[in-house]
């Protein structure tokens, strides 16, 4: 992507193109509020606990303040970047967000339309509402990933590997933060779980391996189908030993999502995993976890080069995927911002919610003084 920034100025100064959903995160968050019911709204936009993490993921970027360098001919740049051999627009992935339901009727299929038109691959979660083929279909060419929580079932869990690599998605995430889920307030002030509505199990209600240990199919018993669903989504007792089995099931990349300590970025590498997600899930797993941002210059230091570290948690505007990106990381994950964009107006919020953080990325990477995402580096930064 060349200058994109200064094309999306000049098409929305001159009116060309229409804001259909605020600017702003702040103002996008509180409209979405105003639209969505509180239940589908606290689950997407609370936390665990007293939210402590949460709040940080956004406040610890203002920490790091960027030094921009003067006179470095910004005319011509592209904020391109290359990832397991392929080339991508711009450093950026949509996270994987289960039951995008809860906000829109098209859920993830909206999202990863928006993401395939703007060339930012889409990460679908093994919690989706619709099932990973019916994700892969409305993408086609277009780069995917897939997200794995993995079964206690360990054979449901391969079985899902294996229908991502088929529908032709081209890397696995596992993420190792939800193994069960957190204590968010929220959710259990209003006894609100999506699942266990039916919502955000496409992907099992679809699967062979899960069907097989079922009595009945789940069209005719879906009590059952989400009781079992219950039983076999998350896997507590996992290990580091236990990576060996996933990696035996597939070529694809594997990249581990939720790797906050240096020592497990480190056990990782050892591993022979192809990529670290710096993560805290958006505080939404341990309230007074370390801050994302704040993790990833020692994961980095550990890590040294050997493979793409990636992270998420707190992503917001342009400012954030340069201090990120400076600090090492390869690309950025985007959460909750594009969950509002889609509440609010669907394909086309999600895709002008890229829009207008690829803009800023691309002006705030050309006034700090760079040309390409390879000239962001530490020397950028100051810590305040
Ligand atoms: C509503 C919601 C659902 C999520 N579902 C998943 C999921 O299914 N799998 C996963 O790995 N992460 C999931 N996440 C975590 C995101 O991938 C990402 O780590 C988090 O949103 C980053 O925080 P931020 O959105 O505040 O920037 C979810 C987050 C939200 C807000
Ligand atoms: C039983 C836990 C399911 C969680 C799936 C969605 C998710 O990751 C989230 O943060 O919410």
């Amino acid at each position: 992507m060349k200058n994109f920034g200064n094309q999306v100025q000049f098409s929305v100064y001159q009116q060309l193109e229409e804001n259909i959903i605020p600017v702003s995160y702040e103002a996008l968050e509180a409209r979405a509020k105003e639209e969505l019911e509180a239940k589908p709204f606290d689950y997407v936009a609370a936390s665990a606990g007293v939210e402590d993490t949460a709040k940080e993921n956004n406040l610890a970027f203002r920490k790091w303040r960027i030094v921009p360098r003067m006179l470095r001919d910004t005319a011509d740049r592209d904020i391109g970047i290359e990832l397991f051999g392929r080339k991508l627009n711009v450093p950026l992935l949509l996270a994987p967000i289960g039951v995008q339901s809860i906000v829109h009727p098209e859920g993830e299929l909206a999202s990863a339309r928006a993401a395939a038109s703007m060339g930012v691959p889409f990460i679908a979660s093994t919690a989706s509402t619709f099932s990973l083929e019916n994700i892969a279909a409305e993408t086609e060419e277009a780069e995917k990933w897939f997200q794995l929580y993995w079964s206690n079932d360990h054979e449901l869990a391969a079985s899902m590997v294996k229908r991502a690599e088929s529908a032709g998605y081209g890397a696995i995430v596992i993420t190792l933060d939800t193994p069960m889920m957190g204590w968010r307030e929220k959710d259990i002030h209003h006894a609100y779980l999506p699942f266990l509505e039916g919502k955000g199990i496409g992907n099992y209600l679809e699967d062979p391996m899960f069907c097989s240990r079922l009595e009945r199919s789940p069209q005719e018993d879906i009590r059952s189908a989400i009781l079992h669903w219950a039983q076999v989504f998350g896997n507590p007792s996992l290990t580091w030993r236990d990576l060996e089995f996933i990696r035996s099931q597939t070529k694809l990349p594997v990249l581990l999502k939720g790797i906050l300590h240096p020592d497990d970025a480190r056990l990782a590498v050892d591993s022979d995993v192809d990529g670290l997600i710096v993560s805290n899930h958006g505080g939404r797993q341990v309230d007074g976890a370390i801050t994302a941002i704040d993790a990833l210059p020692d994961i980095v230091d550990t890590v040294q080069g050997e493979v793409p570290v990636l992270m998420d948690s707190g992503i917001r505007r342009g400012a954030d995927m340069v201090k990120a990106l400076s600090l090492g990381a390869s690309a950025v994950l985007l959460g909750r911002p594009y969950m509002y964009g889609l509440a609010l107006a669907g394909e086309a919020g999600v895709r002008q919610v890229l829009r207008n953080l690829i803009a800023d990325f691309d002006l705030t990477m050309a006034l700090s003084g760079s040309r390409s995402v390879g000239e962001l580096g530490r020397d950028l930064l100051k810590r305040i």
